[in-house]
Parts: structure tokens; sequence; C-alpha cells
């Protein structure tokens, strides 16, 4: 029987592949697909028991690889440990909200404990994670769920939870920014492993694509491309729809960046294809670690809507596929986390890899900034002239000796 969400029983490709396809044939097809790190697929790590266990008795995947770097001379490895949390709702939408978000957040707190158990330095949780995400309504009661990036409830349970396991942890949620007339927006908090705020970034690109009607509730966030230092590394907060900007993913990159994270909420039917691709390309183009998360189940919500897609109307998204992966930036990638589960995945990044992989391939080095700053210049100019020179066949054939 195959479980919502799942390929037939199957609760990602990967598993499918590695469980029917021979072994050898496997391995070559693994190689093919996810690449390979050090000349080997990513390796995967062992868990302290406790975790697995309490993956097991909770009910949520869980995934741990490796990520070398070649040894150096002058620096010695630099190991960070990630970790991705996927999850799904708990409640009906119709439940009362704050039993909708303390359920939340009763779930979260099970499986942010494993992370922290297993050792993880720097956790980042999905878009949105404190509610069900209700933005395709455009009705404004869900604006209940906004809190305070600085005081909220939501964030205080975090900051315990960052204080207990010394573990910086990535938390965005609906902001209510009180001292602006209780606007909203949608927040990264980055918490540090002392329970403090370091500070918080929001969303840069706001969708405007089938049901994902957010910007009836929030604008393109005001806070630039923020690189946090933290005890763990350079990292930094790519939020959903922004990964299909290759200039928001590259300002991160050359703000220093060296592992972006990129919280998302998407369904099936609009983005699958593209899921795979856009953060393991970003890991890729700019030489940092990605590790790109997407939310698990179908939301249901109380009443039908439509978007002016000529659709008619219902009462949910669709499936939000999961499937988290972190990718490296010698384009080795790990396996996704489950599509219809909850999960935990964890990931050792050694990121002495950046650098060594900026030596090699020399994307900075070749870049050609001041082209494209030119380029850009005259763009965003109104009497802009696109550079087409066009074939003069195409005006006077005859002209030109062609019939
Ligand atoms: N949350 C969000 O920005 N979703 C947009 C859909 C997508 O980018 O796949």
């Amino acid at each position: 029987m195959a479980t919502e969400g799942s390929l037939q029983g199957f609760e990602s490709v990967h598993r499918l592949l590695s469980e029917t396809l021979p072994p050898q044939l496997f391995q070559e097809v693994q190689r093919v697909l996810l690449g390979c790190n050090g000349g080997k697929p990513v390796q995967t790590l062992s868990l302290p028991a406790i975790v697995t266990e309490s993956a097991q008795s909770q009910n949520f995947d869980v995934l741990a690889y490796s990520f070398s770097a070649a040894e150096e001379q002058l620096r010695k490895p630099r190991v960070v440990r990630i970790g991705l949390i996927q999850n799904a709702t708990v409640l009906p939408t119709t439940d009362p909200y704050e039993r909708q978000m303390n359920s939340i957040r009763e779930r979260l707190r099970t499986i942010i404990e494993a992370a922290g158990k297993a050792g993880v330095n720097v956790l980042c949780l999905q878009e949105a994670w404190t509610m069900p995400f209700a933005f395709c309504t455009r009705e404004k009661s869900w604006c209940e769920f906004a809190e305070s990036a600085e005081r909220g409830k939501s964030t205080q349970f975090i900051q315990e939870l960052a204080r207990k396991y010394n573990m910086v942890i990535v938390s965005p949620i609906l902001e209510r920014d009180e001292a602006h007339g209780d606007t909203l927006w949608n927040t990264a908090v980055i918490i540090g492993n002392h329970g403090n705020i370091i500070g918080k970034h929001r969303k840069n690109h706001i969708p405007r694509v089938g049901d994902f009607n957010e910007s009836s509730y929030y604008m393109e966030g005001n806070t630039g491309h923020p690189v946090f230092e933290t005890e763990f590394g350079k990292i930094a907060v790519n939020i959903c729809y922004g990964r299909h900007h290759t200039l928001n993913w590259q300002a991160f990159g050359m703000n220093g960046a060296e592992i972006v994270f990129n919280p998302s909420a998407t369904v099936g039917d609009l983005s699958e294809p593209m899921w795979p691709i856009e953060a393991r390309n970003a890991a890729i183009a700019n030489t940092y670690f990605v590790g790109a998360i997407n939310r698990v189940g179908t939301e249901s919500f109380p009443n039908a809507f439509t978007s002016g897609d000529g659709k008619p109307e219902h009462k949910d998204f669709g499936h939000f596929y999961g499937s988290s992966y972190v990718a490296g930036p010698d384009a080795s990638c790990t396996p996704s986390l489950s599509r219809c589960r909850d999960g935990l995945m964890v990931a050792d990044c050694d990121l002495n890899l950046c650098q060594q992989v900026k030596d090699k391939w020399g994307f900075r080095l070749t870049a050609r900034y001041e082209l494209y700053a030119k380029f850009f210049n005259e763009y965003i100019k109104p009497d802009f002239k696109p550079q087409v020179v066009r074939d003069a066949f195409l005006d006077s054939p005859k002209e030109n000796g062609v019939y």
C-alpha cells in the first residue's frame, strides 16, 4: 500500500533505485545522479543509537552523510555538522490556533532533541515552521500566527534548545514587526548556540505563482544578503522562492557564506522537477554547501479558494514533497529525505572543501563581475535596448542573394 506522497510505496527516488536495481548498476546510477566526493559517493555517517531509536519510535526519517575534503598542509579540517528538519503540521487547520502551534512545537522538540543528540552544530528548520502554510487562502485570520522575531514564543522555544545543545538554529517564522506598524515579514531568525539572537533575514523574493499567494501577507524583505558569522562557520539563508533567483544565491556567496540554507514550502505539481537541481546548482556555482529543506504532507483549509488560474476552487495546495538534501560545492550530493514523512538530515561538511573547489575551478576568478556590473547598470535604465544583432537576411533576403 502506498502511503500518501510516496512513490508507489518508496519514500524517495533514491530508495526506489537502491531497492530495485541490481547493486552494481545502482552504484553506477548513483555516481551519475549524485556525483562523487573525493572519488566516492558521499559517505554515510553513523549516528548514536539514541537518535536512530528515536527516529524509529517517533516515526521520522533520519539520514546522515559526510562530505570530506582533501588533507591540507597548512589548515586543519574544519568539519561542521549541519542538520535539516522537514515536518508536517500535526493538527487539522480547523483546530484552535494555539493548539496547532503547541502541537507543532512539541513535534519539533522531539526532532530537534534528536539533532542535538546527533551532535549537530548548525540546524535549520523549514519555512514558516510554526504554522500551516496558509498563504494560499489569502484569508487574514492566519496572520494571528505571526510572532515577534525577538520576543515571540517560538523564538524563546528555540533559544532554550539552542542553549541546551550548543547548537546554532535557523528558525524561519512569520514575523510580526511591532516596531514598524505590526507589518508581517517572512523571516529567518538566527539563534546562536548560546541562545542569543545573532540576527535575522527576511525573504527577498516573494512568489506570485500558482496558489502561492504570499504577497497578500508580506512584501519583499529589506535585510539584503546577510551572512552570519557563527562559531561553526559563515551561514546564510535563502528563503524558498529565492532559490529561483541565481543572483540571490550569488550575493550570499559574495558576502562570504560557506553554508546557505534554503528553507522552503513547495508542492509537487509546481516545482518537483526543479527541486533536485536548483539548490545543488547554487552550491556548485557559488562554491558553498547548501541545505535545502521542504515541508511534508497535505494541509487542507476550511474554505475553498482559487488563484486566478482557471482551476476549480480547492482547499489545499497539494502535496508538500519533503525531499530535503545537502549539496556540496564539488557537485556531490546526498540522497534526499522521505517524500512523505517528517525527517532529520545530518551532514558533516568539511568547509575546507569550499576553498579547494574555488582553487580548482576558479569560478570567482573567472566571474567577470565588472562586465556584468556594467550590463546591469544599463539594463535598469528605462531606455535600455537589448543587445540583439539581427540577421540581415531576415529583412531583405533578395538583396542578400537568397530567395
Ligand atoms: N514558499 C514559497 O516561496 N513557495 C513558492 C513555490 C516555489 O518556489 O516552489
